[in-house]
């Protein structure tokens, strides 16, 4: 599986352009984000991927193909969107009957749709809920509900739109832990939007900056993330870690040699500092 997106123009019906010169490819198995404040277009973007919106000037290929030229049934084989708000997807009484849709929609025999289900709950640890009715589940059960049915139709490519927001800082971390597991032990390749800069360099591979509409820079997280002016304005930060060693190097004149961007590389290079200076 390949994504190439190459997006000339998209403006919505009411003539707001959305989104303008995007290009970016997607390699199987990557663990990518597409970073950007509100209304930079990331929702617009992770839509047009999933063949959602498709009157656009430009090509998003899937495998070489255009995904316009795609049946709605074939992207969804591969493809899957996670929307931002579980409520605009979970739409069954219970955790079982939301996830069973897909593969029972698919046309597999209840047999494998019940294995299918289990599976796809152990794999989000929501085995014990399957029998509780959706609108019981809290806020974070209802967002792994949501990443559940899609598993359950096996899907290689999770399109993720904000998978950490509205989440407690321990809700955030785990879900983090929870698609890097699917990334790293299943092989879903996974596209996340998001704006959690402190987050995304502990888990993305690689990033592209999403700023009105155009992704202006892309890379690893250590090349994305730039000087704290360049980031604001795309209407980002530094992670806080970042900021504090930036300043301490920049303002303090302490002689570190790099911005580390988690509180683990900032402790590596703290410490190294002190054996320096000690010896
Ligand atoms: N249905 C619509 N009709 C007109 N304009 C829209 C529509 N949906 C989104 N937009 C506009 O398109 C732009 C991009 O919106 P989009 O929702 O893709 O951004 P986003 O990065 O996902 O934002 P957020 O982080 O707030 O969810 C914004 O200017 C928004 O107002």
């Amino acid at each position: 599986m390949r994504f190439s997106v190459d997006l000339k123009t998209y403006a919505y019906p009411d003539g707001t352009v959305a989104l303008s010169d995007i290009r970016f490819q997607v390699a199987r198995g990557e663990f990518c984000g597409i970073l950007g404040s509100n209304g930079s277009g990331k929702t617009t973007l992770l839509k047009i991927m999933d063949g959602l919106i498709r009157e656009y000037d430009g090509s998003v290929l899937l495998d070489g193909r255009d995904v316009r030229s795609l049946q709605p049934k074939d992207i969804y084989r591969t493809v899957g969107l996670v929307f931002q708000n579980p409520d605009d997807q979970l739409f069954a009484h219970t955790v079982f009957e939301d996830v069973a849709f897909g593969p029972r929609n698919m046309g597999f025999a209840e047999a494998e749709v019940k294995a299918r289900v289990e599976r796809a709950l152990d794999a989000v640890d929501l085995a014990g809920v399957a029998a509780k009715q959706i609108h019981h589940l809290s806020y974070g059960q209802k967002k792994r509900a949501c990443i559940a049915g899609l598993l359950a139709m096996g899907h290689e490519v999770l399109l993720m739109d904000e998978p950490t927001a509205g989440l407690d800082p321990m809700g955030e971390y785990r879900m983090m832990e929870l698609l890097t597991r699917l990334n790293r032990q299943e092989g879903v390749t996974i596209v996340m939007a998001t704006h959690s800069v402190d987050l995304v360099p502990l888990f993305l591979h690689r990033l592209h900056i999403l700023s009105r509409g155009r992704i202006v820079r892309g890379g690893p997280p250590e090349e994305v993330f730039t000087a704290p002016a360049e980031m604001e304005s795309v209407k980002l930060r530094l992670p806080h870690i970042a900021e504090l060693i930036h300043r301490l190097k920049h303002e303090d004149g302490v002689p570190f040699r790099r911005t580390p961007l988690t509180i683990g590389e900032a402790r590596r290079d703290i410490m190294e500092l002190i054996e320096t200076t000690r010896s």
